[in-house]
């Protein structure tokens, strides 16, 4: 099962078009227990700093990056299954990325394909996914190999 009260999303900037927003508050209600915190954009090393503030002792920080690892769904839902109870927060960047520091970091790099997307659609495409992954671990229909 996974616990979306275990995750956290630390995301740089707004989330500005409407249908993004829409699209991120359908699967965040889906996912009880799911937190979205937002940073204000600055510059990658500034923005580092203030996901380091953020970020909780006890959270496992994976950051999103097209050069991270890529998973099959299914791949996904086993290596957040492993996770248990950890505490895990995912970092998505802001319009210029995340500091290379910060990513060194991590205890993995999550890439949702080779393409860049805006820090929108990478948010919207990150709870779709938590979201199938739920419903993998459950047994529901919702995915389809
Ligand atoms: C507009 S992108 C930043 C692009 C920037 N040139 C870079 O080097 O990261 C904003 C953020 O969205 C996330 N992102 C965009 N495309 C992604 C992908 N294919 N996989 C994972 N995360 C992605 C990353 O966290 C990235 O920092």
């Amino acid at each position: 099962m996974l616990r979306a009260d275990r995750i956290r999303i630390i995301a740089v900037g707004r989330v500005r078009k409407g249908w993004v927003r829409e699209g991120v508050a359908l699967y965040c209600q889906r996912l009880p227990g799911l937190t979205i915190v937002e940073l204000r954009d600055s510059d990658p090393r500034r923005e580092a700093q203030a996901i380091r503030g953020e970020l909780r002792s006890d959270e496992q920080l994976v950051t999103l990056s097209e050069e991270g690892r890529t998973f099959r769904s299914m791949e996904l839902a086993e290596q957040l299954r492993q996770c248990g109870s950890d505490r895990l927060a995912f970092v998505i960047g802001g319009a210029d990325g995340l500091d290379p520091a910060l990513r060194a970091q991590a205890r993995w790099q999550l890439s949702l394909s080779a393409l860049t997307f805006p820090h929108e659609l990478a948010r919207l495409l990150l709870v779709e996914q938590l979201y199938r992954v739920q419903t993998i671990l459950q047994g529901g229909p919702y995915h389809r190999e």
